[in-house]
């Protein structure tokens, strides 16, 4: 039934359940030599760089001047190695497939292309982007709204489960209040499709955001499918993520004609620049005491601590809130209306540390954390590069510190250097210089 179905939470548990990640397959960088990850910061190449070549700007890419005006409102200066690569041709209508690397700017690359070709009709959505978790649709629908800001016609909404559909059914039966851009997660917008409240004839841009998370999942996939069906077969198609194996290529391309395919970086070669990661061997019970030694130690703007259970989540954020450490916790165990408001405190600064589970691990952009703590290790290579990579955005410095208190965390560990092609080092006994991880 549709109202059961719109209750899926594509989160939490079932982020973690995907298993091990797929093998790097056969790379084009295979004679890339193991690197030291915790020196990162100090090298002085740039591949898949923030920003790209300085001779390119974003005037060149004759995007509409009121993209243009709202671009500089933004700060952005340069467009990135991935936008540089990926913004001429989408603008254009072609299909995208594209990986790069966390904090690059791949979200620019489809809110500028998409707003670029939109023609909005009254009552018609014309672009649809879908991603995993709701916070991660919020996010991506605030960067729609501040980017069309000189585009007052284009109406843009986002629609996730967890909150009364009927309030999204108001939206969209009002010819006033429809949208042209509507960013979702899968399951909610499955059901007003299917319930008929929404009509997606007009849509002329399909966006999968996290790609590889969305059809690894069978729940996901599904809904996914059942969307893409709904589309006229005309449209162009994007797809991004961050990880993009050998494994899900094929299966992403299964639903493009001819697509550009942007890999900015083989993908053993993640590595965040800027970004220095460590890890701490110690037993279970150690973790809260060395916890609080390294939030005492470390200079932190922000930080976000993954663990494995909303349980632990919500613990860990009360142990952290009894020893006065400004902190709250976000994951599936409170309401919508409550995490989306936790969202923004952490992301306007209110809050300085976020406990989460993985549905803040991949996509999420909150540009002062700094430092990023894997109280509980990942279960798979994958989900670490993306939890990692909220800290250093766009290449900015920040510290990834790996709690490894058992064996299966050693053998992910050697995984996430397998995977990368990189040593990750053991944390010194006399702690790290902060001119490593914090901005000059
Ligand atoms: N050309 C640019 N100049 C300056 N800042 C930029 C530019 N492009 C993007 N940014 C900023 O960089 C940050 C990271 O961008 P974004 O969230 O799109 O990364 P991403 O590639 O989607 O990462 P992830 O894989 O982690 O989702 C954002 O805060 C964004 O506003």
């Amino acid at each position: 039934m549709s109202a059961e179905e719109d209750l899926i939470d594509y989160s939490d548990e079932e982020l973690q359940t995907t298993d091990a990640a797929p093998a790097a397959g056969a790379s084009a960088n295979g004679g890339a030599k193991k690197g030291d990850l915790a020196n990162a910061g100090n090298e002085t190449e740039k591949k898949g760089s923030y920003a790209g070549i300085h001779s390119t700007g974003f005037r060149d890419f004759l995007l509409k001047p009121e993209l243009l005006r709202a671009i500089t409102d933004c700060g952005f200066e340069h467009p990135s190695t991935v936008q540089q690569n990926t913004i001429p041709q989408a603008m254009l209508g072609t299909d995208v497939i594209c990986q790069a690397k966390s904090g690059l700017g791949k979200t620019a690359v489809f809110v500028l292309t998409t707003l670029q070709q939109i023609e909005p009709v009254p009552g018609e959505t014309s672009v649809l982007v879908m991603c995993h978790t709701r916070e991660l649709a919020y996010q991506i629908k605030n960067e729609f709204v501040r980017f069309s800001k000189y585009m007052p016609e284009v109406k843009t909404a986002v629609f996730y489960g967890g909150t009364p559909i009927q309030k999204d059914a108001e939206i969209l039966k009002n010819k006033e209040t429809h949208p042209h851009v509507i960013v979702a997660t899968p399951g909610r917008l499955n059901a007003l499709v299917r319930d008929k409240y929404l009509r997606l004839g007009s849509v002329k841009v399909f966006v999968l955001d996290e790609c590889d998370k969305m059809l690894d999942q069978i729940d996901m996939r599904r809904d996914v499918q059942e969307i893409f069906r709904a589309t006229p077969t005309q449209k162009q198609v994007m797809m991004f993520s961050a990880t993009l194996s050998q494994e899900v290529r094929p299966i992403c391309k299964k639903f493009m004609q001819n697509p550009l395919e942007i890999y900015v970086d083989d993908e053993t070669t993640l590595t965040l620049h800027g970004l220095a990661q460590y890890y701490i061997k110690l037993d279970e019970k150690e973790k809260n005491r060395k916890l609080n030694e390294l939030l005492d130690e470390l200079q932190f703007n922000q930080v976000i601590i993954f663990v494995k259970s909303t349980l632990r989540a919500t613990e860990l954020d009360k142990l952290l809130r009894e020893c006065n450490f400004p902190s709250i916790a976000v994951h599936s165990g409170v309401s919508q209306e409550e995490r989306i408001k936790r969202y923004k405190e952490f992301k306007e600064f209110n809050k300085r540390i976020c406990v989460a589970t993985d549905v803040f691990g991949r996509g999420i952009d909150i540009e002062r954390i700094n430092l990023a703590i894997n109280y509980d290790l990942p279960a798979d290579a994958d989900s670490y590069l993306h939890r990692v990579g909220r800290a250093g955005r766009f290449g900015t410095k920040g510290v990834a510190v790996s709690f490894v208190s058992s064996e299966a965390d050693q053998e992910v560990l050697k995984s996430i250097e397998k995977r990368f092609e990189a040593s990750v080092p053991e944390y010194p006994a006399e702690g790290i210089d902060s001119s490593t991880y914090m901005a000059n």
